[in-house]
């Protein structure tokens, strides 16, 4: 049987990717850079098999139900390139079996919400990409195969290396310099860790897709943006070198407030912060004030989910805070034992609306932490029934 599983990672952008200068090709307007976090918590698992006597055409299920494969859509793209790249390896070496001539069945589950801004688009086409990668043999190099995971989702691409990960925007029209590379891996910071709030699993009023477009034809205000990230990519890449967690969370949170203003800059606006997101922008503000020192840092992509990055040490101090104004509706177990600590002396509970906010205003809580790249799983682990079909998993 040929076939192969494998898993890949969430990552999350502390500079944002956020308008494509070609949107069919997914190039960017502007390099990006991420953390990837722990597959431990949360994973993308994809099995894709290949087999002459399948009916004709690809087919593939996420979560147990049918996607449509359409050609010249994301994920007919990325199948193409990758059998146009095994085709190339049977060319070079007759005696292999015609894998890239067979119908393909996938499957494919997230162990947490699909579309809920949790960046599943991400962790789920890289682990497309790193299944058929293996089931195909291919010589790329993640770099390589992150120019076929950038056709799939942008944010993608990033998720084909663990630990701290640019997306180089590049020049080539073609975008064959577009792609993800390991600014360095998760044992260089081993001590980051991260705190999901989900305030919303709900799906998106705006994709990030449709909405970045919008930026992009109508924000003024992204046309500065685009001036100052290039600096940014530098400081943060340096930052991450030296392992100087206030500048790498300066520059995160200056990042994250650069990306949603000019979502507020675009005609007509887009509001993915809702006033749970911007209680905790004021909480986190003043847990660094009243620290002494800049201890965590906040970011959130295209809804309202906060990320909350802090070193393993400061994780105590972020969840007590956490935990005192936003406590959850949904009992989280912490994989790290975190226990939570009081508010520094000085913290002002001013910034925090009267009476609080309400149980259940954040949802729950994810504690996890830099992790590494897409993962080879055994046969055991297959999503797919003998029949080609997808398993039933409780
Ligand atoms: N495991 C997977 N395999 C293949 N495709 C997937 C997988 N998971 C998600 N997708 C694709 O990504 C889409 C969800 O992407 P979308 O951008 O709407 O949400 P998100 O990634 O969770 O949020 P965001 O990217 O804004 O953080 C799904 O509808 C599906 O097409
Ligand atoms: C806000 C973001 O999360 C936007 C992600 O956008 P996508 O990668 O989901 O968009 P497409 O390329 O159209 O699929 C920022 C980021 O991850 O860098």
């Amino acid at each position: 049987m040929y076939e192969a599983t494998a898993t890949a990672p969430v990552n999350i952008a502390c500079i944002k990717y956020w308008g494509k200068r070609d949107t069919k090709l997914i190039l960017p307007t502007n390099s990006s850079l991420s953390v990837t976090l722990d597959q431990d918590h949360l994973r993308s698992t994809t099995t894709s098999r290949a087999d002459e006597s399948f009916a004709a055409g690809d087919r593939l299920w996420l979560n147990g139900k049918e996607e449509t494969i359409k050609e010249g859509g994301r994920l007919g793209v990325c199948i193409k390139g990758l059998r146009a790249w095994r085709k190339q390896v049977e060319e070079n070496d007759s005696s292999l079996p015609k894998l890239s001539e067979w119908p393909l069945r996938i499957a494919s589950y997230n162990n947490f919400p699909t579309a809920a801004g949790l960046a599943s688009s991400a962790s789920g086409l890289a682990a497309l990409v790193a299944s058929l990668a293996r089931l195909y043999q291919l010589p790329q190099t993640p770099s390589q195969l992150s120019i076929i995971a950038r056709q799939g989702s942008g944010s993608a691409c990033r998720s084909l290396f663990g630990g701290f990960v640019a997306w180089r925007e590049g020049s080539d029209a073609a975008g064959s310099d577009s792609l993800a590379e390991e600014v360095a891996p998760r044992e260089h910071w081993p001590e980051m860790h991260a705190l999901i709030c989900v305030v919303s699993d709900a799906k998106k009023g705006t994709s990030s897709t449709s909405g970045m477009q919008r930026t992009v034809e109508t924000s003024t205000l992204l046309q500065e943006r685009l001036r100052i990230v290039p600096g940014r990519m530098d400081a943060i890449s340096k930052a991450i070198q030296d392992k100087d967690f206030e500048s790498f969370a300066k520059i995160t949170m200056v990042d994250s407030n650069s990306f949603h203003s000019v979502c507020l800059d675009t005609s007509p606006p887009i509001f993915y912060l809702n006033d749970v997101s911007k209680s905790i922008i004021a909480v986190i503000e003043e847990l660094n004030r009243s620290s002494g020192k800049i201890i965590a840092a906040y970011t959130f992509d295209a809804g309202p989910n906060a990320v909350i990055y802090a070193l393993e040490e400061n994780m105590p101090k972020v969840l007590g805070a956490i935990n005192k104004f936003f406590p959850t509706a949904e009992e989280s177990e912490d994989p790290f034992r975190t226990t939570a600590e009081d508010l520094p002396a000085s913290f002002d509970y001013k910034v925090v609306r009267e009476g609080g906010w309400e149980k259940g205003a954040v949802k729950s809580l994810i504690h996890t932490r830099v992790g590494d790249g897409p993962r080879t799983l055994g046969k055991e682990d297959s999503l797919l029934k003998e029949s080609g079909e997808p398993k039933v998993l409780a």
